[in-house]
């Protein structure tokens, strides 16, 4: 019999995983470089001034270098927590060099909660997404909590644009879809 879609996403998920923790420092370090640039070309071409981002984990492309400059630029930086309440959906929240970070669950690093620094989604102009696994239609494939697809939800409809930052390895012909799949608006490749 063939596979279900979802063991097709589960085995996609864990192989891309394991060879991009594989990654050597160097490698790293140049897929960070390329990124960033490419990254803050997208933001200057924008105008943005409200930028969501994450702290890497399991051999994500690093986005330091990039929130440092964000940083020294005067733009606002943002990261995802995950909601105290609603499972399964993000809060973004102001990030600066004093935010007091702390582990969340996954033991991802996070800002402390405090709704002074929540920002509204639609206040956003750019989310750039970590991602698993991503095709050339701009499909992504995440780690599967359905974080951010429930984020991008109808983002065609919204202010923000969704862009994904990833390392050429994480690149496939053709993801095996789901109907909640949001295609992203870009994908950057380091
Ligand atoms: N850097 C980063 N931050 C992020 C995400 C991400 O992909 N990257 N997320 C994007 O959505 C959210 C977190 N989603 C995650 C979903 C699953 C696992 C994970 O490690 N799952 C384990 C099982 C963990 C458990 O249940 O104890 C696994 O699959 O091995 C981690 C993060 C929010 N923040
Ligand atoms: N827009 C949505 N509304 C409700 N449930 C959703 C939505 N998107 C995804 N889900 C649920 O979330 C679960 C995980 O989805 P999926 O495997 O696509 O996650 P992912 O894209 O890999 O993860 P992430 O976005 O967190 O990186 C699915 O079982 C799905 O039922």
């Amino acid at each position: 019999m063939e596979k279900s879609i979802s063991a097709l996403r589960t085995q996609l998920r864990t192989e891309i995983r394991k060879i991009r923790q594989n990654l050597t420092a160097l490698e790293q370090a140049q897929a960070e470089q390329i990124v960033t640039q490419k990254a803050l070309d997208l933001i200057r071409k924008r105008n943005a001034q409200h930028i969501a981002l994450y702290l890497s984990f399991d051999g994500e492309i690093s986005t330091k270098l990039l929130i440092e400059k964000l940083w020294a630029m005067g733009k606002k930086v943002y990261l995802p927590i995950l909601h105290p309440f609603c499972k399964g959906h993000l809060l973004f929240l102001q990030y600066t060099k004093e935010t007091v970070l702390i582990p969340n669950k996954f033991a991802i690093s996070e800002p402390q909660l405090n709704v002074k620094n929540i920002l509204p989604l639609e206040q956003l102009d750019i989310i750039f997404t970590p991602l698993v696994a991503f095709d050339k239609q701009g499909n992504r494939l995440g780690m599967g909590g359905g974080f951010y697809d429930r984020t991008l939800q109808d983002w065609q409809s919204k202010h923000f644009i969704p862009v994904g930052l990833a390392h050429q390895c994480q690149q496939v012909d053709s993801l095996p879809t789901e109907s909640w799949d949001m295609p992203l608006f870009d994908i950057l490749v380091g």
